[in-house]
């Protein structure tokens, strides 16, 4: 009974839908906007009610075969859109359009090509995905007809997020769609793809669908979305981009982002066909969001840490990103900074966790106030609530990569602020900061030396309490000097800017008691990463020692994991050395929290200068080891440093007191162990002695024996080994009377007691 019900309603509800197409289809041609034109600037402001009474008039005259011009509306429900798109973007609270959705919409719905670019947290998503929904809406698409949208963007979380945009948007409408990320094996989406209307995913899960998926078929696709579009047309997606255009058939082409390129070559590649090219800020007086308040500081590169933890301990009540050049650096900061205890939670992000566990950890940080170390795969489209600050704690790559990171926070007329430490030798990237063409309004900070907290010698005790983390830190050192090699624009990243004093004091700032050994490439120095990658695995590079008296097993350690290729300013000879005794005991330079200002500056130029070596801290002597429950040994000193309350204090003077009491215990043993090797030695030379008399003797015996008579030499054949006597073979013929008279002699006794027994 229910069936033939069923089939009427969706029977009525097509034939709805054909008229709204009808409709929607004459709307649209009727109300055009003309090709190069922007929307005029909104109306003042008019009253909620007004509003309403405008959006019905204009669906009234929509009905009624009148068509209003949309290109000037400033309400979704103005736009000649779906009743099921507009009814989902009202339920999720979008109601006015922002600049980009108002200059980019009307032409997308035309079916035209954009190339569209407006500031971080504009609406660019929304710009987008509703002209996607509406065009696969028009076109009657169902689940049934297969691939009508592609979308790619640069992650795999921004892939994620689009689609969330999507479902929101377009629950009303039946599309079958999902982001292809990492989470699904690549077997199940072979069977899954062709049966997905809208695919969101990065190119290169697409380009190997097209290698490996039989049957993936995109020819009849309605419309491509490239978000980030500047990056997606740059170096790294270049060939996979190149092979996805090259698979499908030129259909309607929206590309989006907040930096857009304007190469003419790259626009090429995708073949737009006579693209509305819209920059709704292109004549704003900033680049970067109204409501964002940014500055920056020049630190000092071994100064980096103190001002990052000085900064976190100031602001405990904010939700800050902070940004990292490398995976090991995040890793390494978040966990020193973790067991430092700093009182905000902390989390880490980045392009080596599990999708899940990114997913997880993004949730967390929308809902939670905390400080999120992060690589720049968080720096594009991730659309975050209410982060209040973005502290760019290594210099970014490019100005663009600058406005992408910052443009985390100040999102959508909400307020932000931004902060970026440059190191001096860095100086350029603040010119070019501050340079009229990039518009970016920046103020350069003071440090506030006195609110300046130094922590190496903190991070130096938990080096000791954790191995583990040593190796990280070593490696988050390498990591960081190799991406700055590994920069093009030598003009900022300029690593003989640095001198060998620089890298060491840069090594103590993390902890480390020695520098890390660096390998120097001097061939191929242009070449690219994946170049650098190739020739680090395939051949074994020059090595020069940037700390030659460093202990070997780190030497060692450094050239299995970390494949160096920077090359020194200067001879390498007078790197540091630093021991526990320079770990624990307090620096006449870093003694307490409060620095001049003068003094921040000249810890720049400031020569190091040469340390003692007194003891070696990770081979602790005569000490017992213990392990933790993850299984790592822990140093006998580990249970001085310990945590204590949330502000995490180090026991400095214990631990100073422990040492020398180690000392002590370990110089008694010393002796100890100095005499007992002696005794030993004595013993050797005493056996060496009486074993070479005794050899004289033999010699001496066997020359008498060689003058002595034959008799005698059967008593000489019976050879002695300890108290036991053996009889050879021979004996017994010389012997054998007196011993089977000895023989008989026994037996008789035996029988006789034997006898006596028995009676
Ligand atoms: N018309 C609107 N009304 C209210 N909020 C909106 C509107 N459009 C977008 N938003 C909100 O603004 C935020 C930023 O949007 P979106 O992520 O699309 O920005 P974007 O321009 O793509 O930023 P980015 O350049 O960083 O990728 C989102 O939280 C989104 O929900």
């Amino acid at each position: 009974m229910r069936r033939p019900q069923r089939r009427l309603v969706a029977k009525q509800g097509r034939s709805q839908d054909a008229d709204e197409i009808r409709l929607l289809e004459a709307w649209i041609d009727a109300g055009k906007p003309l090709r190069g034109t922007k929307p005029p600037p909104p109306p003042e402001s008019s009253s909620a009610a007004d509003a309403r009474r405008i959006a019905r008039a204009v669906a009234a005259k929509a009905a009624a075969g009148e068509y209003s011009e949309y290109g000037a509306c400033t309400r979704f429900d103005e736009l000649p859109l779906s009743k099921k798109t507009k009814d989902a973007l009202r339920k999720a609270g979008y109601k006015e359009m922002s600049e980009i959705q108002r200059a980019a919409i009307p032409h997308a719905l035309c079916g035209r090509d954009i190339l569209g670019a407006a500031k971080t947290g504009s609406g660019k998503t929304l710009a987008f995905v509703i002209p996607v929904l509406e065009k696969l809406y028009r076109a009657n698409w169902s689940r049934d007809d297969g691939v009508g949208c592609i979308i790619i963007s640069p992650t795999n979380d921004l892939a994620g997020q689009i689609w969330d945009v999507i479902r929101k948007v377009g629950k009303h409408h039946g599309f079958s769609g999902g982001a292809i990320v990492k989470r699904t094996g690549i077997d199940e989406e072979k069977e899954l793809i062709n049966r997905l209307n809208i695919i969101v995913c990065t190119p290169g899960r697409l380009v190997q669908h097209f290698d490996e998926t039989p049957n993936f078929d995109c020819s009849q696709l309605q419309i491509l979305v490239i978000d980030e579009a500047d990056q997606m047309l740059h170096r790294d997606f270049q060939s996979q981009v190149d092979i996805i255009i090259s698979q499908i058939p030129k259909v309607q082409t929206l590309l989006f982002s907040a930096t857009q390129t304007k190469s003419i070559k790259d626009l090429a590649r995708v073949n737009l066909k006579n693209p509305e090219y819209i920059s709704v800020h292109e004549q704003a007086s900033t680049a970067t969001p109204d409501n964002l308040e940014q500055c920056a500081m020049i630190v000092p590169l071994e100064q980096k840490l103190n001002m990052l933890w000085s900064f976190i301990k100031r602001h405990l009540k904010s939700k800050i990103l902070v940004f990292l050049s490398s995976v090991k650096q995040v890793k390494f900061v978040y966990e020193i900074f973790k067991k430092l205890r700093p009182g905000i939670p902390l989390k880490c992000m980045h392009g080596r966790m599990k999708y899940e566990v990114q997913q997880a950890i993004v949730a967390e940080f929308n809902e939670s106030t905390s400080v999120m170390f992060s690589t720049d795969i968080f720096a594009r489209g991730l659309d975050i609530g209410d982060v209040d600050w973005v502290v760019q704690v290594d210099c970014p790559e490019s100005v663009a990569l600058y406005i992408h990171r910052v443009g985390r926070t100040a999102r959508y007329n909400k307020r932000g602020k931004s902060l970026i430490f440059l190191c001096p030798e860095e100086e350029k990237m603040l010119e070019r900061l501050k340079a009229t063409e990039s518009k970016i309004p920046i103020n350069v900070r003071k440090p506030k030396v006195e609110q300046l907290e130094q922590i190496s010698q903190n991070i130096a005790a938990v080096l000791v309490k954790f191995p583990n983390l040593q190796q990280l830190g070593k490696r988050a050192f390498v990591t960081y000097l190799k991406s700055m090699y590994l920069q093009k624009d030598k003009e900022v990243f300029d690593l003989s800017r640095f001198s060998a004093e620089n890298f060491a004091a840069y090594a103590s700032s993390l902890g480390l008691p020695v520098t890390p050994k660096i390998r120097f490439v001097s061939h191929k120095k242009n070449a690219s990463k994946k170049d650098m990658e190739d020739t680090d695995v395939k051949q074994k590079a020059k090595v020069i020692e940037i700390n030659p008296q460093a202990n070997r097993d780190m030497l060692a350690d450094d050239e299995l994991d970390d494949d160096d290729i920077l090359k020194p300013k200067k001879a390498t000879t007078d790197a540091n050395i630093y021991g526990l005794h320079d770990i624990l005991s307090p620096k006449a330079s870093s003694t307490g929290t409060n620095m001049e200002p003068e003094k921040v500056k000249e810890l720049v130029d400031r020569p190091l200068k040469k340390k003692k070596l007194k003891i070696n801290v990770h081979r602790p002597v005569g000490t017992r080891v213990k392990y933790d429950d993850e299984g790592n040994a822990i140093d006998p000193l580990a249970s001085l440093a310990e945590e204590v309350g949330s502000e995490g204090v180090i026991h400095k003077d214990k631990i100073s007191q422990r040492y020398a009491e180690m000392l002590r215990e370990m110089q008694e043993d010393d002796k100890e162990d100095k005499a007992q090797h002696k005794k030993s030695l004595h013993e050797k030379k005493l056996q060496k002695k009486m074993k070479l008399k005794r050899k004289r003797q033999e010699e001496t015996d066997e020359v008498s024996e060689d003058s002595g008579s034959e008799s005698d030499r059967g008593g000489q054949n019976m050879s002695y080994k300890g108290k036991k006597k053996y009889l050879n073979a021979s004996d017994e013929d010389e012997g054998g009377d007196e011993a089977k008279k000895l023989l008989a002699q026994q037996e008789a006794l035996a029988l006789k007691l034997l006898g006596k027994m028995h009676d």
